[in-house]
């Protein structure tokens, strides 16, 4: 489904990587590596069209994201490693606010159940400036359950800030999303209890 192909990155003046490539089929998970620095969020943003690469190119269903930028954006979850909350509203009117910015006309119900599946029944109409850390990750979180329908999940760091149930609970939800057919590509330091064992790709292996 998703592939790339002799990716190189440039940040600033300095080469991160060069000559990446990998693929993602349908029902996969794989793990992006590499110690602090090493570029993997920035491959993050190249494999989801918001930065661009320096060389090479990353496919989706065969096509090259820079010329079906739409439609690939229609199939695709990002969720960057920190949450984009507004403090001012409440985790429900950021969650309505984060799909409806991203193109999911989501029933307001259906965002109480997401909130409520995450563990935020009791926090669902608190400012979410008073959140913790775990809360506030949780509410970005929630929306995995409102997008089903886009196959491609890409996760940065989404088990930063998570107790151990919530690990647990997650590392389900991201297992079975694969089990249905979707696929996920993310970043993570830690250990999580997978259905399977993520592939794994060490960006240090390419590192310039
Ligand atoms: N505009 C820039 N100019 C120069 N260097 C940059 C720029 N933006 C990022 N970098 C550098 O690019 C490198 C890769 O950053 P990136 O966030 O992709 O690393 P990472 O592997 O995700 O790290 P971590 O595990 O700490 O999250 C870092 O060394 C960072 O300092």
């Amino acid at each position: 489904m998703l592939e790339a192909q002799d990716l190189a990155c440039l940040k600033g003046d300095r080469l991160l990587f060069r000559d990446l490539a990998f693929r993602l089929q349908a029902g996969e998970m794989l793990r992006i590596a590499g110690p602090n620095g090493v570029g993997k969020t920035s491959l993050l943003r190249l494999v989801t069209g918001l930065a661009l690469p320096e060389v090479g190119e990353v496919r989706w269903r065969g096509h090259c994201i820079r010329r079906e930028r739409e439609a690939f954006h229609g199939e695709l979850l990002y969720l960057g490693h920190a949450p984009a909350l507004n403090d001012l509203l409440s985790p429900l009117e950021n969650l309505r606010f984060a799909c409806a910015a991203g193109g999911d006309h989501v029933a307001e119900d259906d965002c109480v159940q997401a909130l409520v599946r995450i563990g935020l029944e009791n926090q669902l109409d608190l400012p979410a400036r008073v959140l913790s850390q775990g809360q506030r990750r949780r509410v970005g979180l929630a929306r995995l359950f409102l997008s089903a329908r886009r196959p491609l999940w890409v996760l940065d760091e989404p088990f930063t800030a998570l107790d151990v149930h919530a690990v647990a609970d997650l590392a389900a939800t991201l297992s079975a999303h694969c089990a249905d057919g979707g696929c996920v590509m993310m970043t993570t330091h830690q250990d999580a209890p997978f259905a399977r064992p993520p592939a794994v790709l060490d960006v240090g292996a390419f590192a310039c």
